[in-house]
């Protein structure tokens, strides 16, 4: 893909209407802004600026080192005027890629050197909640005005609810503390408790009384689990039914078969996992798995700012390292309302927007593109065996995302060519594959009235050549994903042969 066409396909991630139900609010700060309230510390003599302009501006973090840069920004954000513009701008940002509904977590903290407590920590949050209204975006972050801002239809609108985190070096007095304060907080947008940390530190025992009681009390609950091997804690945190996990990277068999069972919502942080080392490479992610179990899931970012990332990347990136449509993200996108801690008011505000955005996206399904698609792939080769287990050939102009109806396709060829047991390119038959494309050409101008291969067209299969070299180039070593070099090399061919004679028609 060239850039120009990166642009295209990003703009296209953003503007589907997203989800985000795991996002640190000191994880998601703009480095800009770290960067200038870091130099502004540094002037003022509190802090040594070139000590930290590295490890802000450092890019690949293993697990540990995350965490000691989290320590740095709470020293550089932790008071009232730095929390307030810090939780504006990061909801600004979400909103700016039309994230529709934010769960967002943070830690409340303390210093009483600075006359912060854990409530008006709080309370500074919830003023930049307050601040972030403008003239092209509302928010809604209470529940109390929802009907009036459904109604609103001009601005870009984005619906916030807040998680309190518990970290995992608080004591169980200080988590139950912070449990309080979220019941306290309710009619201020605070409907769970999360509890994150790092994960080598802390014991699950500390943290289960509060935990509970904000189950007894109505809270919905979400827990890192797994995010280091812990096979004693996995499985008590998954007995405990939390409302979601977040991670599930070390687990093991069992603990698959516990999650599985009970059905419990892993909010999943691909960039996040690899970054920090906690999962290999993105092709053995268990995002694969699970999606492909239909376990509910949820893409998320974690910490955009520290692991320089957003929502719609993390789309793009689901996207092209498993081969997911479009279409079929868009929907995964939407499931993930199912798992918000919100109540029905705010889901089924949700499905609306979700709904409206649908009848808007279904324009860009080319069926035309998969119509092209279909021909040339029926008819590039030996044509006298076209009914091989002729049910699973996709119909000519059957509606789906090209990369979903190309994979079917795909199947089925792999299977014809076992069947007749073709291994030559010569057996195939290249230049028949000419006359295919010739039958292409008829049908094409008889169905869509226009003369032949044009530029409108062209690029569509340039677009699936592409996608037909990355799939094979990322998943050689994973028999299920992988396309044969058949189809590989006459798409290829395909796409020569168009522009050899287009060529030599100028
Ligand atoms: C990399 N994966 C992760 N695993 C565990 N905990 C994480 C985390 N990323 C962030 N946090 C938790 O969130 C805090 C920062 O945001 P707040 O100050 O609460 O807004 C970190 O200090 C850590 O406790």
């Amino acid at each position: 893909m060239n850039t120009e066409d990166e642009l295209k396909e990003m703009e296209w991630w953003v503007s589907i209407p997203k989800v985000e139900l795991h996002a640190h609010l000191n994880g998601s700060i703009r480095n800009s802004t770290l960067l200038e309230i870091a130099r502004e510390l540094g002037e003022k003599g509190t802090i040594v600026f070139s000590d930290i302009e590295h490890v802000i501006r450092k890019n690949d973090r293993k697990l540990h080192e995350v965490f000691k840069l989290f320590d740095l920004i709470h020293v550089v954000t932790t008071d009232h005027k730095t929390i307030t513009r810090i939780t504006k701008e990061v909801v600004e940002d979400f909103a700016a890629e039309n994230v529709v509904y934010l769960e967002l977590r943070t830690t409340p903290k303390r210093n009483d050197a600075i006359g912060l407590s854990k409530r008006s920590y709080m309370e500074a949050v919830v003023d930049g909640l307050r601040s972030v209204s403008s003239n092209n975006l509302e928010i809604n972050f209470s529940g109390a005005d929802l009907e009036t801002f459904s109604k609103s239809q001009t601005k870009m609108r984005i619906i916030v609810r807040l998680l309190l985190s518990i970290d995992r070096r608080e004591s169980t007095a200080s988590a139950m503390e912070t449990v309080n304060l979220a019941l306290e907080m309710k009619d201020m947008g605070v409907i769970g408790i999360d509890l994150s940390g790092n994960p080598t530190v802390g014991d699950w025992k500390n943290f289960f009384p509060a935990l509970k009681f904000a189950k007894d009390q109505g809270l919905s609950v979400t827990l890192h689990c797994g995010e280091v091997p812990n096979s004693v804690e996995v499985q008590a945190m998954l007995d405990f039914l939390p409302g979601r996990i977040g991670h599930a990277c070390c687990f093991q068999d069992e603990d698959w078969n516990k999650l599985k069972s009970y059905k419990i919502p892993v909010e999943i942080c691909l960039t996040s996992n690899i970054r920090t080392e906690t999962i290999s490479s993105v092709d053995v992610h268990h995002f694969g798995n699970l999606y492909k179990e239909n376990h509910p899931i949820v893409l998320c970012t974690d910490d955009s700012g520290v692991f320089s990332t957003n929502l719609s990347t993390e789309y793009a990136l689901v996207s092209s390292a498993f081969g997911i449509g479009k279409m079929e993200l868009f929907q995964l996108a939407r499931k993930a309302v199912d798992f918000i801690f919100a109540g029905n008011e705010v889901k089924m505000e949700l499905k609306k927007v979700y709904d409206a955005a649908a009848r808007t996206l279904k324009h860009h399904t080319s069926t035309k593109s998969i119509c092209c698609i279909k021909l040339l792939v029926a008819t590039t080769m030996f044509p006298e065996k076209k009914t091989v287990d002729a049910a699973t050939l996709v119909a000519v102009g059957t509606r789906g995302t090209v990369g979903n109806l190309l994979m079917k396709e795909i199947e089925y060829y792999k299977r014809l060519e076992s069947d007749i047991g073709c291994d030559s390119d010569e057996k195939r038959g290249g230049s028949r594959f000419w006359c295919g494309l010739g039958l292409f050409k008829l049908k094409w101008q008889k169905k869509m009235g226009n003369s032949g291969i044009n530029d409108k067209f062209l690029p569509k299969i340039c677009m699936i050549v592409d996608a037909a070299e990355c799939h094979h180039n990322r998943h050689q070593h994973r028999h299920e994903n992988k396309i044969p070099g058949l189809i590989t090399i006459f798409l290829k061919l395909t796409l020569s042969n168009i522009r050899s004679s287009e060529e030599s028609k100028e």
